[in-house]
């Protein structure tokens, strides 16, 4: 991509996995309601290029946003139990102000952050756990309907929705991707869900990379690693974006120590 990308949160936990795999891929612009640390900064990204605003500010946003050729925007609340008044407004109205300024500015495609809790509430008594174990044959495909298992979840399926409604009017290319659970350097500890949709730093930077080159319309696709427990198929994410995962919560313990190192005779 020859024009910047607007990558928005990009202080947060994931947008730092964003910058620290690809941050030499891009020309960035980013935007956090925080001052971004330097030390998250990629070589190249100067003071001109960090827009300290928040999402909710038309005018921040659109300055922002003017002369990119993509955004790639995660800024929000991201706790699950977060209330109501904190996802209207800085994840609904935020992600509208986004879009809305994005296709004023003329940019080709945006990337939008949604999450597992977009479908939390397939996850029923009668499907736990067995549906984050290996062997279980339960997969959401992105094709399903929402259906969230919080006030946040819901949010993420109105982010969804807003994508939907301005690729259709507006002819933006739109992916959004429902993240797992991204954690740094092993798979959640001791908790079975968080291992099967487990999404690590190097292939949550990946995906966004195929995200923001690969050709395609408008999609929803699942965020996570390529672990052996799994309930979210990522087959839409290899076929249309040529997502090609290389880690797996299975090369860990269920403690989360690498099994290389405390199995060394199982490689
Ligand atoms: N970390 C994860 O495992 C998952 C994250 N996500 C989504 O990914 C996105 C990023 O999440 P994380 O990096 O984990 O969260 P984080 O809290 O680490 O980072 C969010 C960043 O956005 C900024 N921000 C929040 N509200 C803002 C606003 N109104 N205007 C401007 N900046 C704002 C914060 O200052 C922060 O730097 C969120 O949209 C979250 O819902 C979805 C599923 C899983
Ligand atoms: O959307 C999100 O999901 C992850 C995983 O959810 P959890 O319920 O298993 O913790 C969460 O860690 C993250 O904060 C949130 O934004």
């Amino acid at each position: 991509m020859d024009e910047p990308v607007l990558l928005t949160g990009a202080g947060g936990r994931v947008g730092r996995a964003i910058l620290a795999g690809i941050g030499e891929a891009y020309d960035w612009r980013l935007l956090d309601r925080e001052p971004v640390a330097a030390d998250a900064l990629p070589d190249g990204v100067t003071d001109d290029d960090v827009f300290v605003a928040d999402v909710t500010d038309d005018a921040g946003v659109r300055e922002a946003v003017e002369g990119v050729g993509a955004v790639v925007h995660l800024a929000g609340d991201p706790r699950p139990n977060a209330p109501w008044d904190s996802v209207l407004a800085n994840n609904i109205d935020g992600t509208q102000t986004m879009f809305e300024a994005a296709v004023d500015a003329g940019v080709d495609r945006f990337v939008f952050a949604s999450s597992n809790h977009a479908v939390g509430a397939y996850e029923t008594d009668d499907r736990t756990p067995h549906m984050y174990r290996k062997d279980d044959e339960f997969r959401l495909d992105g094709s399903e309907l929402p259906r969230p298992s919080n006030l946040y979840g819901v949010s993420k399926a109105a982010g969804e929705t807003l994508g939907r409604y301005y690729h259709d009017t507006h002819d933006l290319t739109v992916a959004c991707v429902r993240i797992g659970n991204l954690t740094k350097g092993h798979p959640p500890k001791e908790y079975e869900r968080g291992q099967a949709m487990w999404l690590s730093h190097r292939d949550c930077a990946h995906l966004f990379d195929r995200c923001l080159a690969a050709d395609y319309g408008y999609e929803i696709v699942y965020g996570i690693s390529d672990n052996d427990r799994k309930y979210y198929s990522i087959e839409r994410a290899r076929e249309v974006l040529g997502y090609d995962p290389q880690d797996n919560s299975a090369e860990y313990t269920f403690g989360g120590e690498p099994r290389e190192e405390v199995e060394p005779d199982s490689a």
